[in-house]
């Protein structure tokens, strides 16, 4: 499941992993829940659990999306077990490049060209929530994320580099700081 939070501040999404077990707490109070099928379950739970921030968040809730009424966006991604290139290739990152949110077929580049005109327009870090349980697919999504905003961000002026062999560059730094061989 892919969440476009907008500019919700790292704080919020810590306080928002510390609610999780409510989630988990849905399906206990609720039995007949945890009957249903997989993405039905997943659907109504995380209703709950923003219903639950809707409700008792207070404070850290973004005023502007109101009390009851989630701005950002869900995609349920499904993990195709299999490889599927024609769609996530240069043809559907141009495709999606600019389109009006909900205007083409979900996809994860939607929700990622959403968060970088956003960032763009309004100046603010935005933040990409990918949630799942264990083998999922989040680690992928999030390589097709990174792959559609190093498209999007291209290169800066004077750089020769492109956003994506900085990005890498800057990960094989912290390889070496964090773990040392
Ligand atoms: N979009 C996709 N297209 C093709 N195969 C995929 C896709 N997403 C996931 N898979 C397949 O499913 C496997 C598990 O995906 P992934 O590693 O992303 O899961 P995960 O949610 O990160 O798991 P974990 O939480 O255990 O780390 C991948 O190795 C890959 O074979």
């Amino acid at each position: 499941m892919v969440i476009f939070l907008g500019d919700f501040m790292e704080e919020k999404i810590e306080v928002l992993f510390r609610l999780t077990p409510t989630y988990v707490g849905c399906g206990l109070i609720c039995p007949h829940i945890v009957n249903c099928s997989v993405l039905f379950e997943a659907i109504i739970s995380w209703g709950f659990l923003w219903s639950f921030i809707a409700q008792h968040a207070g404070d850290w809730y973004p005023t502007d999306l109101g009390s009851s009424d989630f701005k950002g966006s869900i995609l349920i991604a499904v993990n195709p077990f299999t490889k599927l290139p024609h769609l996530y290739n240069m043809h559907m990152m141009d495709q999606y490049k600019g389109a009006p949110f909900g205007e083409l077929s979900p996809h994860v580049f939607s929700v990622a060209d959403a968060s970088y005109r956003a960032m763009m327009n309004e100046g603010r870090s935005q933040s990409i929530l990918v949630s799942g349980e264990s083998g999922a697919g989040k680690t992928e999504t999030t390589k097709l994320i990174m792959q559609y905003l190093t498209y999007a961000g291209g290169r800066s002026a004077g750089d020769d580099r492109t956003v994506e062999q900085q990005i890498l560059e800057v990960s094989d730094a912290r390889a070496v700081i964090f773990l040392p061989k």
